[in-house]
């Protein structure tokens, strides 16, 4: 896969000069898909378009769209970034261990996604990925600027070679993200319904299940099954006798 098959995502941007500069930064590594969750700035002003140079191109093709679910429509693998090490469950990668998974034939489209300036991703933001990234630093002081962060996985993701994988799963048979997030909907109503799940305890549970199906891959087929069983059992609980 070609990297310029990978979208760029910012959630709430809020400086200008940032994001001038990751326009500049991405066509500097041949990527152009640039995706803005509620920008917080003047995108497309005087101070991002001096940053961005030669790359106005990548800003005024950029997305605007409202919310994180929406830019990664159509998706089919996503790594969410982080600065952050403690409260965090999943394991954190360095670019080098993460970013061929992106590359893999099958991850296409794919998205690397990146938080705002002030505080980062939130743990639902960070959870529609299913890897995530740390890039390494000084323990002293992880929290790398924006555009940086960017410009590093850029470069990254420029040196990075697909692993091959041996499967026999045709590429269009993976389950997009929107799919898959429509099924954790559905399981999470289902759960709380009758209570194996409270309000409380739902998005910590929720993301062991997140887990386990970010290993499995699931094909749209298979969530089609999933989603079968779920509505069957939500039948059967409406009927008298059967619960
Ligand atoms: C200035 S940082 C936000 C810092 C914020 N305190 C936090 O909780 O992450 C803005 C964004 O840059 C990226 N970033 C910064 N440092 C990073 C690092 N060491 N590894 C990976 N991404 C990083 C992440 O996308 C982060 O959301």
């Amino acid at each position: 896969m070609n990297v310029s098959e990978v979208k760029i995502i910012l959630v709430e941007p809020g400086g200008a000069l940032n994001v001038g500069s990751i326009a500049r930064v991405m066509k500097n590594f041949a990527l152009h898909q640039l995706v803005l969750v509620n920008p917080q700035c003047d995108y497309l002003g005087e101070e991002a378009t001096r940053m961005a140079v030669h790359a106005k191109d990548v800003l005024e093709s950029a997305v605007s769209v409202a919310t994180l679910p929406q830019a990664l429509q159509g998706c089919k693998r996503a790594i969410a970034t982080t600065a952050r090490t403690r409260d965090f469950n999943s394991p954190l990668q360095s670019p080098r261990e993460v970013l061929p998974w992106l590359l893999e034939a099958s991850a296409q489209p794919a998205a690397l996604i990146f938080g705002r300036e002030d505080r980062g991703l939130s743990n639902e933001e960070l959870n529609y990925a299913q890897k995530f990234m740390r890039i390494p630093t000084d323990a002293g002081y992880a929290s790398l600027n924006l555009a940086s962060a960017v410009a590093i996985s850029c470069y990254e993701l420029a040196q990075s070679q697909p692993h091959t994988v041996e499967t026999n799963i045709d590429d269009k048979e993976i389950a997009s993200l929107e799919v898959v997030e429509a099924y954790y909907k559905q399981l999470e109503s289902l759960l709380l319904s009758i209570e194996y799940l409270y309000p409380h305890t739902a998005s910590s549970r929720m993301e062991k299940f997140r887990q386990l199906y970010n290993r499995a891959q699931l094909q749209t087929q298979e969530v089609a099954m999933l989603r079968g069983i779920l509505r069957q059992m939500q039948w059967a609980l409406t009927q008298p006798g059967k619960s």
